[in-house]
This record gives C-alpha cells, sequence and structure tokens, in this order.
C-alpha cells in the first residue's frame, strides 16, 4: 500500500489553500504504486490526485516532470495538468516532502493486455512522442545504456544469489549490448516506464498516459522497445508477435518509424529488458524482507533477457 505520509485535516486545509481550493469533499489514499503516497482528492472544483513525493524522485527534477505534464496538456495530450498554486508554482510541502496535485484523469489500466490494447498503447505512445516534440527542458535519461555496467557492479553478488552463473550471462549481455547499442536515431521526449498500469483505457481506446518521473530525453524507438516487452510478452515467457505486430503498427499510425529504428528495435529491446532487470536487481537487494512493498521480481526481466539473447524477437 503507497501511503507512507498521513496527511491531517489541518494540513490538508493548508495545501488545499495553497493550491486556491475550496475544502475536501472527500480524501483518501489510493493503495497502488510503489514510490510515492497518492490520494484522491474532491473538491468543488473538481476531483484530483494529490501526490506526496517519497523516494527515489529528486526534488530538483520536478519542475521538469511537472513543466512537462502541463506542456503535453497544452499540446491535447491526455496526461494530468498540474495545478499551479497561488503562489504560481506547483509544489507545495509537507513534512519537508514536496507536494503537487494534478487533475484526475478518467479510465482504468488492463492487467492482462490483449493484442488490441496493444494496438492502442502504440498509438498512444506514438501520441506522446509528437506531443513532446518542442518541450524546452533537456532531462539526460540516467538510466540509460551508459549507466548499465555501472548499475550492475554493484550488484553481481545479489545476481549469483539469484541464479548461479547469471553475473557472468549479465556481463556478456553489457558487453553485447555496449558493442551495438545504436547512437544516431532521432531523439525525443521519452515516457520510459510506459508500462501496461501507467495507460488507461477507455472503451477499449487509449485514454490517458500517468506517472511521468521517468520521463528523458532519449531514442524515441527505445520507448517504443520498453513497450515491447512490459506489454508483449504472455506469461508463459513467450515473446507474442501478434501483439508486438499490432502495437508497431499502432505507433506507426501515428508516427511512421524509419528503417533504421526499425532494425534497432530487437537490441533496443533486449537494452531496455536490461534496464528493468537492473533496478528490479538493486531493489531486489536493497528490500528488507517483510517490507510494506514488494519488490518486482527481477527474474521476469531475466526471462525476457533469455529470449533477447536467444535473438527470439523478430519484428517483422
Ligand atoms: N492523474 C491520475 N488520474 C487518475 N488516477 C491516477 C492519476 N495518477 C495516479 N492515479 C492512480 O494512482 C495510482 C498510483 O499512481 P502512480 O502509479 O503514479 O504511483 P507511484 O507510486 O508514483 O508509481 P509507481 O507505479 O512508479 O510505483 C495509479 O495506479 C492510479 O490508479
Ligand atoms: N515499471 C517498473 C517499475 C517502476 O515504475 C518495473 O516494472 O520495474
Amino acid at each position: 500500500m503507497a501511503v507512507y505520509t498521513d496527511i491531517s485535516d489541518e494540513d490538508l486545509a493548508r495545501l488545499l489553500a495553497g493550491f486556491g481550493l475550496s475544502e475536501p469533499l472527500a480524501f483518501k489514499g489510493i493503495a497502488e504504486g510503489i514510490q510515492n503516497s497518492n490520494f484522491l482528492l474532491e473538491t468543488a472544483e473538481g476531483r484530483f490526485i494529490l501526490t506526496v513525493y517519497e523516494r527515489d524522485v529528486r526534488a530538483e527534477e520536478l519542475p521538469y516532470f511537472l513543466g512537462l505534464l502541463t506542456w503535453l496538456a497544452d499540446q491535447g495530450f491526455p496526461s494530468a495538468r498540474p495545478v499551479a498554486g497561488k503562489d504560481g508554482g506547483y509544489l507545495q510541502s509537507i513534512d519537508g516532502k514536496p507536494v503537487a496535485l494534478v487533475e484526475f484523469l478518467p479510465g482504468l489500466s488492463v492487467r492482462r493486455p490483449t493484442v488490441a490494447h496493444c494496438r492502442e498503447a502504440g498509438v498512444g505512445l506514438a501520441w506522446l512522442h509528437q506531443a513532446g516534440l518542442g518541450y524546452g527542458e533537456r532531462r539526460a535519461n540516467d538510466l540509460g545504456q551508459a549507466s548499465w555496467a555501472g548499475l550492475f557492479a554493484g550488484h553481481a553478488a545479489d545476481a549469483e544469489a539469484l541464479k548461479p552463473g547469471l553475473a557472468a550471462t549479465i556481463e556478456a549481455d553489457l558487453a553485447h549490448l555496449a558493442a551495438h547499442w545504436p547512437g544516431d536515431l532521432p531523439g525525443g521526449v521519452i515516457h520510459a516506464d510506459f508500462f501496461p498500469d501507467n495507460v488507461f483505457f477507455r472503451e477499449g481506446r487509449f485514454a490517458a498516459a500517468i506517472d511521468f518521473y521517468f520521463a528523458c530525453d532519449d531514442a524515441l524507438a527505445y520507448d517504443l522497445a520498453i513497450c515491447l516487452n512490459a506489454w508483449c510478452f504472455e506469461s508463459d515467457g513467450s515473446f507474442n508477435v501478434t501483439a508486438a505486430a499490432a502495437m508497431i503498427a499502432g505507433y506507426e499510425s501515428r508516427r511512421p518509424l524509419s528503417p533504421a529504428e526499425r532494425a534497432a528495435l530487437p537490441i533496443l529491446a533486449h537494452g531496455a529488458a536490461m534496464r528493468f532487470f537492473l533496478t528490479r536487481l538493486a531493489d531486489w537487494g536493497a528490500t528488507p524482507a517483510g517490507a510494506l512493498v514488494r519488490p518486482k521480481d527481477p527474474m521476469e526481466y531475466e526471462r525476457k533477457l533469455a529470449v533477447h539473447r536467444a535473438g527470439l524477437v523478430v519484428v517483422a
């Protein structure tokens, strides 16, 4: 349950006054999510999500993310527009932690995406890439390919504990990725965590995207590769070529890929699997047994890495 911060009635009244809103009609914690404390809030002015930033999000980076949400909403993309406070800024604070308020977005995420959902997610991702063009702020991808060897360095023993021999396999993957990583693909703002839990649908159509706190500048096709891993694997670990083709077709209905981008998708997806394996591995080692939030399983991504290693991800 991701509500780490209690908000008293007095604190809530102070926060709402700071955002220029009237008294709460409803206010409750949201159990989903891992990183931050999220609350659903209703006032006479509408429904909102109040977020207390707890960890992993660096306070100095919040203006980039909140500025991006505003920019995307201004372009007509369905992301949650932040509410500006009476001081003109987007942040208030509680117990020294930053707090933002964004518009509530209708729609539901899906646990088991169908081929049709994959197509729609592709449409939404390409829409996001187009809407991000022209955003004036820059943020380097601190979890990009250049960071992976360093990320792994401190966790080789954790990998061995998961599966004997895994550290050497990952080292070989890292060398392969470093040698073949494409350097000159079209870039822009990427979401970088466009997983099924961060995408909302309404009546089967893409409706909105949330959780932009990994957004950064990188190759646009890398974002699509992240999605191929997150959306197109079956629970038995096999890669669903039909779902992937539908996702790519949905993407290309709004933003056609160049031949170089298309050719790079297998290596980008191999790298994208490495990125999520590594952060899950780091969290796995750092989470004490019995912690409030269960860390995500790194082995799910090791199984995806194995599929990429075997060259089984074919995108026609
Ligand atoms: N703008 C929004 N409109 C409607 N619901 C939202 C909105 N933002 C967040 N939510 C709800 O809150 C839940 C948690 O949000 P989110 O995934 O951003 O949490 P988190 O802890 O920051 O993320 P993570 O998934 O990285 O742990 C979502 O699953 C969704 O149900
Ligand atoms: N989507 C990430 C979690 C961070 O939001 C993962 O599945 O590892």
